[in-house]
């Protein structure tokens, strides 16, 4: 069975224009003076260290946060949001059953396609009639990501949406924004996620949008300082578990990159010990 995010017609082309944003809590300025265009079929990853904004500029474009200057425009054509928030467990009814909570939203979804969906995110049929009150934290964030995936939308606003999803669920949230025609926004610290899906990169650096207009591997050809990051986070995941990224899944960028930080780290080895005997034969 597969999965697909319920489209609602389609959206004109211009579906987010963000124009001199300004916004910060207290005296923290988090978005200064940015700008950014988003087009129907865009799929963009907003990248950028823990606490730099990134959820706060998703708020932002949902309106859920007001501009202290400039503004966030929809389009004006048929731009329907769906809004994944990171905390959207907590607001799911306690009262409502598994069933009933995504059976409500989905509005074009027939009852076996609903059960389907719920069977891929590990809803045995025992479980259909279980009060979301009983389910455990983890249950309740499947939940509402199912509950997620059956509103009908044109444009898909994610914050992280793989915290908790197994990897099956993970590959069907994949393949069903690959398929998806209207435009995704996603935050998210998932590398692979990131990698599987985005057409576009914006890095939130400074309170400024840095926009890469091509895929995960573009930004890392194009930004040094990431690249670098990616190494060091790839030797740390290599040192704890040897095996998990396979030479083979490298993109040709990555094993050049990777290439390039051995020449000099082994160049850096040699200055040093030649530093060294320079140092002993002075003494
Ligand atoms: N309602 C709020 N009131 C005051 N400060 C807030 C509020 N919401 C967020 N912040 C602060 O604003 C900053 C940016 O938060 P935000 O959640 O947008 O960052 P982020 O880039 O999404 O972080 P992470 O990657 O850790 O999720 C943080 O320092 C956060 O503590």
């Amino acid at each position: 069975m597969k999965i697909r995010f319920p489209e609602r017609g389609r959206s004109g082309r211009s579906v987010v224009t963000i124009k001199n944003l300004e916004f910060g809590y207290e005296d923290e300025l988090l978005v200064n003076r940015a700008n950014l265009s988003i087009e129907r079929g865009e799929k963009i990853a907003i990248i950028g260290p823990n606490g730099c904004g990134k959820s706060t500029l998703l708020k932002l474009i949902m309106g859920l946060e007001n501009p202290s200057g400039g503004e966030v425009l929809l389009g004006e054509h048929n731009v329907l949001p769906n809004y994944f928030e990171q905390n959207q467990a907590e607001a799911l009814d306690l009262d409502k059953t598994v069933l009933q909570t995504v059976e409500e939203v989905a509005e074009d979804w027939r009852i076996d396609d609903i059960k389907g969906l719920l069977g891929r995110c590990n809803f045995k049929a025992d479980m259909l009639d279980r009060k979301v009150s009983l389910l455990s934290g983890g249950e309740k964030a499947r939940l509402a990501f199912c509950k997620f995936m059956v509103k009908p939308s044109t444009l898909l606003v994610l914050d992280e949406p793989t915290n908790h999803l197994d990897i099956p669920s993970k590959e069907m949230l994949e393949e069903a924004i690959r398929e998806y025609s209207g435009a995704v926004i996603t935050v998210s610290h998932d590398r692979f996620f990131i990698k599987q899906i985005v057409n576009r990169v914006v890095e939130v650096k400074d309170g400024h949008l840095q926009d890469y207009v091509g895929d995960y591997n573009y930004f890392l050809e194009k930004n040094l300082e990431a690249r670098e990051k990616e190494l060091e986070r790839e030797a740390e995941l290599d040192e704890k578990a040897p095996k998990v990224k396979a030479k083979s899944k490298m993109s040709k960028a990555e094993k050049e990159a990777q290439k390039k930080q051995k020449r000099q780290a082994f160049q850096a080895a040699k200055q040093k010990s030649k530093g060294q005997k320079n140092a002993k034969r002075w003494n």
